[in-house]
Formats: C-alpha cells, structure tokens, sequence
C-alpha cells in the first residue's frame, strides 16, 4: 500500500490538517449555518445540524485538499505557498489522496442526503466542486474571470445551509447567496494585488497580472460597493437591527479600506483591505445569525 508520508518522518498531523485548509473550512461551514439560520422552515435535530456542520467542513476540506494535491507543481512558484507539504514532500504526492479525497466528498454528501435532504446534499456537492473543479482545474490558469465563477462556491454553501431546514428557498438565503457570490472577488483580489508577482511567477492570470494593481483596486472598490448594496438587501426581506448593524458596520470598513487600496495599490494596502473583507464577511454572517435567532 503506497505510503501518503515520507519515509522518514513521524506522523505529519500539522501538515495533514495544512492540506484540508481546516481554517477556511470553518468558515465556510458558518457561511453555511448563516445560511441556515435566515431560512424559513422546521428547526434542525442536533443530529441533522452535527451532520450539516461535518459534511459542508468535510467537503470544504477535501476540496482544500485536493486543489494542494492538484497544484502541487505550480505551488512551487509561489513564495506563499511553496512551502506546502505536497511541494516540500512532507506528504507524498501518491494517487492515494484522491481516494482519500474521493472518499471524504462521498461521505459528506450522502450523509447529507439521508440526514437532510437532495437539496442541501447537491449544494454541498456543488460547493466543492465549484471550488476543486470549476475554479481550481478549469478557470484558474485560463481567465482572470477565475474568481467570479470560482466564488459561486461560497454561494452554495449558503444554500447548503438554507436548504437544510427548507428546499424552497425564501428571498433572505437568496439574498445572502449574492452576497457571497459578490463578496469573493474583492476578497480574492486584494490578496492578488499583494501576491501579483507570485501570480505572474506561476503564470497565473489573476486580475491584478492581466490589468495591473491601480485597475485592480479600481476594480475591487466598485466590486465591493456593489457587495455593500446587496448585503443590506435581507434589511428588505426581514432581517432587523442587529443584522444592520453588523452589515453597515462590516460594509463602511471594507469600502474604507478599498478605497485606501485604490489611492495606493502596494501590498501593505492589499492585506489590509483582504482582512476587511473577512471582517466584513464576519459581522455580516454573524448579524444574520443574531438577527434571526432573536426575533426582533
Ligand atoms: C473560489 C473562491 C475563493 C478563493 C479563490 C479564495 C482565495 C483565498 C486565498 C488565496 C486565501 C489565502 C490562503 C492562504 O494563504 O493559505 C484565502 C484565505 C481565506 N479565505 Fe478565501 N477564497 C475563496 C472563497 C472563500 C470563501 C467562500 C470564504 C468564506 C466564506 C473564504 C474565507 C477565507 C478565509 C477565512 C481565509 C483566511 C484563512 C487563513 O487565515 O488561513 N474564502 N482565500
Ligand atoms: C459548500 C462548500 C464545500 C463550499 C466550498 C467553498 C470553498 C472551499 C471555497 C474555496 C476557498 C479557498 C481557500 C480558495 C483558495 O483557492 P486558491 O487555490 O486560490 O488558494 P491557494 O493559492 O492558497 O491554494
């Protein structure tokens, strides 16, 4: 049986939970329960939610896991991710993952589908392979479009979430699937600007490599004005204060922050601006969450 290790190593636990991006996928799985929780329908059994929770992270990390596994060639020309353990060869790069990979996908997505229901199982599904396929093998190194069909992924999630507790999906889970949808590129973007040369490196065609770092910022400011606009869409639908707060709150900074970024596109800007947008994405899955179990 071939080994996923190197021979002479103990047992890489850190660079095993590295290759599953763990990190994201938890956050990935709150964009999921944020999702859940602005759905109309019958509340979860602890069971249905332990199983919503496990399969959107067990998806989310064989995703993670097989895009390292994927890229393991061109994560080398990368400063920031050449020292994965696929590229260092802390864990071999052995067809062996893809079971392991393949595995993961088929667990999570029938638990879902006996605990839950089709509907959540297939966004669960879709996330993933949005994410390992659509993004990772058939966008990213062709269009500097990569990012805007790629981050459908966190769309599905949200509807993952929603459709867990009601296959009809209401306005409000609608509402926060464009926010996502709408939330990855400047996201993605700003963390390119940083990591251009990187990207150039690998001949990877992200936004910032095909139009340079001042249209770039131009671009991740009008993106994000118009992910501000659509995140106050739920106040429409329902959502009350608590969700306001932390939409309006969240939106300000990120638009501050992108705004900096256009008056001076240097990496320093670009990180600030990418942790606005996790920010952001925080106060508006948290508020969402807040709002709806408050009952305002
Ligand atoms: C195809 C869509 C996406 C792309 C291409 C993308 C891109 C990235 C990249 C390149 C990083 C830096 C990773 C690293 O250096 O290890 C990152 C970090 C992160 N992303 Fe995204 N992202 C996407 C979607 C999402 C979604 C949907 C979420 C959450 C709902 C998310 C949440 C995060 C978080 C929390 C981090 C920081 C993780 C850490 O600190 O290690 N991303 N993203
Ligand atoms: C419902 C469900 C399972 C949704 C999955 C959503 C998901 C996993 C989105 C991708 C997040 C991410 C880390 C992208 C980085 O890819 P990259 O290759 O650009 O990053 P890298 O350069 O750091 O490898």
């Amino acid at each position: 049986m071939p080994s996923i290790r190197a021979s002479n190593s103990t047992f890489p636990i850190r660079a095993i939970l590295g290759v599953f991006k763990l990190r994201i996928g938890v956050v990935i799985t709150f964009t999921a329960l944020a999702g859940l929780a602005v759905s109309s329908g019958p509340s979860l059994s602890l069971l249905q939610l332990l199983v919503l929770t496990l399969s959107v992270l067990l998806s989310s990390a064989s995703a993670g896991a097989f895009n390292q596994y994927y890229e393991h060639d061109s994560d080398l020309l990368m400063s920031r991710t050449s020292k994965r353990p696929f590229v260092t060869g802390e864990l071999r790069h052995e067809p062996v993952w893809l079971l392991v990979i393949a595995a993961l996908m088929t667990l999570s997505v029938g638990a879902a589908w006996i605990a839950l229901n089709a509907w959540s199982a297939l966004f669960v599904f879709l996330g993933a392979f949005f994410y390992a396929i659509v993004y990772t093998v058939w966008l990213k190194r062709r269009t500097w479009l990569n990012i805007v069909f790629g981050g459908l992924a966190g769309s599905w999630a949200v509807l993952a979430g929603a459709t867990a507790a009601n296959p009809q999906l209401g306005v409000v889970p609608l509402a926060l699937a464009l926010v996502l949808f709408l939330w990855t590129p400047p996201h993605f973007w700003s963390l390119a600007i940083a990591f251009r040369d990187d990207y150039a490196a690998a001949g990877v065609p992200m936004l910032p490599v095909v139009v340079g770092d001042q249209q770039a910022a131009n671009t991740i400011f009008l993106s994000t004005l118009a992910l501000v606009a659509a995140s106050l869409l739920p106040l429409l639908f329902g959502l009350g204060a608590i969700y306001g707060v932390g939409a309006i709150v969240g939106g300000f900074l990120f638009i501050q922050k992108a705004w900096r970024l256009t008056r001076d596109p240097c990496r320093k800007s670009a990180m600030i601006c990418f942790h606005a947008s996790l920010i952001q994405l925080t106060l508006v899955l948290l508020g969402a969450i807040l709002d709806a179990q408050s009952g305002f």
